[in-house]
């Protein structure tokens, strides 16, 4: 029965080539950060109130003007008709019918358009939230100029500018594996280059994309930008200085540099920061409704999950990633019944506390690691 985030996991390891899951499960180098974003959340510990419940609870949000009746949104993972026939169209029909922003790859096998599709298919009995689209920005910034189009005219709601990798994380599994490439057959349907008679263009992930690219992209597009990625305090300051509209609080699922902390763990400081002026989503780790409850009560609006999508959707295809995004629902819903809340908004930091570093800290991590 799939009754947790571990159970999707091994139903897919059942359906799938092992090296695809290595390309899922896996990180960069040690995967030290892969672990540390789950055991993160494990060594948190909620304090709930008693005595002030409401008979139901307010899941919905509202952020950057998108609505969602779920604070859990998918975060952008490439590639995912390697698992599924039909691939990021499932996963979109699944969302639209959850009520969850999801956000397409730009590494997506579907075409945007026909994912756009696809929700609204599914979004027939109520408006599904809008689709939000993730970027890399391209050193040529004409073909980034166009996919930004292609996407704003797909009816995406928000762009999720992704700026972790000036070079791509060294994942150890895919290179023992010789996962280098997608099978024949498929593609990254966002590089095929009109101009260019449909070749397709690898993605380019560059060390020289800079802030005057951010000011660049914010120049030309008048849809809400989200960085993906920026970890520091000073990085999420600079992103409000130069007109950001909202974070991506992330750390690739532990992909890009390995051994960056956790980013529940960074939350805080991140929050600080940004002291409300733009909203903060939180991704890594996230595999229950305690989980995003915590990130939500230390300042994240909403929380985005990869690998668990990927899970459901190997294991079941839409049916898999709906039941997915049902289950966090209910914890979520769970959760907070418990802890005392009417619902996720204003969720107070003291439902949360942090263990104290030192033996208790080092005692905890080893319950989380077993
Ligand atoms: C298989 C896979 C593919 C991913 N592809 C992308 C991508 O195309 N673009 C991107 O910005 N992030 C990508 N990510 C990172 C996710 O957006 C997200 O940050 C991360 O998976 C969150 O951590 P979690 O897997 O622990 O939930 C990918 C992650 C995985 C596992
Ligand atoms: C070029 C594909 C990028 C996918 C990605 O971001 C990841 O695997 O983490």
């Amino acid at each position: 029965m799939l009754m947790t985030v571990q159970d999707f996991e091994t139903a897919a390891r059942m359906r799938i080539d092992p090296v695809h899951a290595d390309f899922i499960a896996g990180g960069a180098g040690d995967e030290i950060t892969v672990r540390a974003n789950e055991e993160a959340f494990r060594r948190l510990r909620l304090l709930p109130r008693v005595l002030r419940g409401s008979a139901e609870r307010a899941l919905d949000i509202s952020v950057l003007g998108s609505r969602a009746r779920t604070p859990v949104l998918l975060s952008p993972t490439a590639f995912h008709k390697l698992v599924d026939e039909e691939g990021e169209a499932a996963t979109a029909r699944a969302a639209a019918a959850a009520g969850a922003i999801m956000i397409v790859s730009m590494a997506s096998t579907v075409a945007v358009e026909d994912i756009a599709a696809a929700a609204r298919e599914a979004g027939e009995h109520g408006d599904p939230p809008p689709l939000w689209f993730q970027l890399y920005i391209q050193p040529d910034l004409g073909f980034t100029e166009a996919l930004v189009r292609r996407a704003t005219d797909a009816g995406c709601a928000a762009l999720v500018v992704t700026v972790d990798s000036p070079v791509r994380g060294a994942h150890e599994r895919d290179l023992r594996n010789g996962f280098l490439d997608l099978p024949p057959g498929l593609r990254c349907e966002h590089m095929v280059d009109p101009r260019e008679g449909g070749r397709v263009h690898p993605i380019a992930m560059s060390p020289v994309i800079s802030w005057e690219h951010i000011d660049w992209l914010r120049g030309t597009t008048s849809l809400p930008i989200l960085l993906k990625g920026a970890l520091h305090p000073e990085d999420a300051r600079l992103a409000v200085r130069h007109g950001v509209d909202g974070l991506l609080l992330s750390n690739h699922g532990g992909r890009q540099l390995d051994t960056v902390p956790a980013t529940v763990e960074l939350l805080p400081e991140i929050a600080a920061a940004v002291a409300g002026r733009i909203p903060i989503v939180l991704d890594g780790g996230v595999r229950r409704g305690t989980d995003v409850v915590k990130a939500l009560a230390l300042g994240a609006c909403a929380v985005g999950i990869g690998r668990p999508v990927m899970w459901a959707l190997a294991a079941g295809g839409e049916k898999g990633v709906r039941r997915l995004l049902e289950l966090f629902r209910e914890e979520l819903d769970h959760a907070l019944a418990l802890c005392g809340a009417s619902g996720v908004r204003g969720l107070p930091p003291d439902l949360v506390r942090a263990p104290a570093w030192g033996p208790a800290s080092a005692h905890t991590e080893r319950e989380g690691g077993a």
